[in-house]
């Protein structure tokens, strides 16, 4: 009970990605403050690591009804696309997360919605809409105060 008292709604996780050659040499990270820290990836830790470890259980209880959010924070090749997207060979954490939603509720009756979007500087861009026909999706203010989309394709 006192650890899950002590738990925290978020979690902030680092992934330490290999030194790219174009980037030269150095030192990928130091001074990493613990208690800013819930758990560092190192960049022999894979993706498939780090998902069952920060995302999975998040999507067990989003199925389960909660709401969740993961979200990926960082400089230009940092490393965001390689994890969130990944490739065929190594699949990021969205792909994953939606093979173990569709896994968690086949054979169920269940309604599920998905929405896609872009967030670049201020602009709000519908990622489910053929490029030719995106506008900028109008934000609205709501009275909890959330912001979120209005019309985007599901
Ligand atoms: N953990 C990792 N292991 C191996 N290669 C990685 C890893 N993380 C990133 N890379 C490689 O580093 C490069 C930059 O990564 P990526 O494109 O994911 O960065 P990004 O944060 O999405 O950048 P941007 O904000 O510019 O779009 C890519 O070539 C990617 O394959």
């Amino acid at each position: 009970v006192t650890e899950m008292a002590e738990e925290s709604a978020v979690r902030v996780c680092v992934r330490v990605r290999p030194l790219i050659a174009s980037c030269g040499n150095g030192s990928v990270y130091n001074n990493l403050s613990p208690l800013l820290t819930d758990r560092v990836f190192t960049a022999d830790e894979t993706t498939s690591q780090l998902y069952n470890d920060i995302a999975k259980p998040l999507v067990v209880s989003t199925v389960e009804g909660y709401n969740g959010t993961i979200f990926a924070y960082g400089q230009t090749s940092s490393g965001k696309t390689f994890t969130m997207m990944g490739s065929e060979r190594t699949p990021g954490v969205i792909p994953l997360a939606v093979e173990d939603v569709f896994q968690t509720i086949k054979n169920k009756e269940f309604l599920l919605r998905v929405s896609y979007m872009e967030i670049y500087n201020e602009t709000v861009t519908d990622l489910l809409v053929d490029s030719w026909k995106r506008k900028p999706l109008e934000v609205r203010e709501q009275i909890n105060p959330v912001c979120s989309p209005g019309g985007q394709a599901q």
